[in-house]
């Protein structure tokens, strides 16, 4: 039974580790990721300076980190196709643009969070 749960454990911690190095290399490669990150320290400043109730405040962090999830699942997405091939073939590029979309409608349930909380 514990040997099963310090299994268990070194698991998670590799599942850790493995997320970290993931997060660390995108942050370095991916401008995108790195400008979105800004806009979130950006966007968190304000959750916290202007008189928000406390579900607003977690509406808007969730989304922000949100925007971040899209664009690592974006680049996990453009990162498989080009490894599986770099011809071109309106597949790949359905599949990145797919995923571009993806990003874009997330960032724009963000925005139109902050529009309704700021006017409403
Ligand atoms: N193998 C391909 N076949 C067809 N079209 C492609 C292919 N690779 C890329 N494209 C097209 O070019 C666009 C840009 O792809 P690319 O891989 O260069 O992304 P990127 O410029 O790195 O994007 P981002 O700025 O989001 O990181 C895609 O969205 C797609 O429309």
């Amino acid at each position: 039974m514990l040997a099963k749960l310090k299994q268990e454990i070194a698991r998670v911690g590799r599942t850790a580790s493995w997320s970290w190095t993931g997060f660390r290399a995108t942050w370095v490669n991916e401008k995108s990721l790195r400008q979105w990150g800004v806009i979130n320290l950006i966007s968190a400043f304000f959750v916290f300076y202007l008189p928000l109730s406390g579900g607003e405040r977690a509406v808007l962090l969730a989304l922000g980190l949100l925007i971040l999830v899209v664009e690592l699942i974006n680049t996990a997405i453009e990162e498989t196709v080009d490894f599986i091939s770099l011809e071109r073939d309106p597949r790949a590029g359905r599949a990145k643009d797919a995923a571009s979309a993806a990003v874009a409608v997330t960032a724009i349930a963000g925005g139109l969070a902050w529009l309704v909380i700021l006017f409403s």
